[in-house]
């Protein structure tokens, strides 16, 4: 379904990721892991095309999206809610959410109902400004902008970073409604080992830029954990 090939990414002189290969099967869950710094957000950035590959290919569904736009890709079917959510401010919760329907395939004009059917308090906030909400909340409404649109791949940056026991739980339950659904597939960056533990199909673990191991559940074991993962 997502098959990024040999990608190198960076920023002005800085070259981060450094021959990256991964691959996102239909339906599945894959979790990338590393340390602070190691280029998980870059990676995200360059399958969305918020940041271009300098060499490599990042395609999906047999199509090569290396040259696409971002909102190009969104119109493929990829969902993205980025790291520190992006919610535009100014905008009423509901724009928020609408703003994901523009990414939508077909012209939609109404909101999906699973979209936000796993955030029931999100509807009785829509007038709020979206900088007036949480952090959870902010989460939350990231979310269901990003399914408002029903991709079929979904990327994932940091999603429990700064939130709440209880949005964490929430936010669990949703990855897991959308894996049981078998519609779409997600790739997850986070640092929580046991958040990815209790969702993740498959691992890839960046370090330094490039992929150092890959594994199923299994295999992620305390060797691994301990050499790649530990602060
Ligand atoms: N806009 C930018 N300009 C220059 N360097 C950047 C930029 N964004 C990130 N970097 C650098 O790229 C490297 C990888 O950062 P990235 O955010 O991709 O890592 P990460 O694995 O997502 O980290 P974290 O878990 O802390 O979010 C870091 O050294 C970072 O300082």
């Amino acid at each position: 379904m997502l098959a990024v090939q040999q990608l190198e990414a960076g920023y002005g002189e800085s070259v981060i990721l450094r021959d990256v290969t991964l691959k996102v099967k239909p339906g599945q869950v894959v979790c990338l892991l590393g340390r602070n710094g190691v280029g998980k957000t870059t990676l995200m950035k360059s399958i969305m095309g918020v940041l271009k590959a300098r060499k490599g290919k990042v395609s999906y569904k047999e199509m090569d999206m290396t040259r696409r736009s971002p909102g190009d890709r969104a119109k493929q079917g990829i969902g993205y809610v980025p790291q520190g959510r992006e919610i535009f401010a100014q905008l009423s919760v509901f724009e928020n959410v609408l703003l994901g329907l523009e990414a939508s395939r077909e012209k939609k004009r109404e909101i999906p109902a699973a979209a936000i059917a796993q955030f029931p308090v999100l509807p009785t906030m829509y007038s709020r400004r979206g900088g007036d909400l949480s952090g959870g909340q902010q989460q939350q409404l990231a979310f269901a902008r990003a399914l408002a649109s029903e991709p079929d791949m979904l990327l994932l940056d940091e999603p429990c970073e700064g939130i709440q026991p209880s949005i964490v739980d929430d936010i669990r339950d949703v990855i897991r409604l959308i894996k049981a659904d078998g519609r779409t597939a997600i790739l997850l960056a986070e640092q929580s080992l046991e958040f990815v533990k209790s969702v993740g199909d498959y691992f890839y673990i960046l370090e330094k830029g490039s992929i150092a191991w890959e594994g199923g559940l299994e295999s992620l074991d305390d060797e691994v954990i301990r050499h790649y993962l530990t602060v």
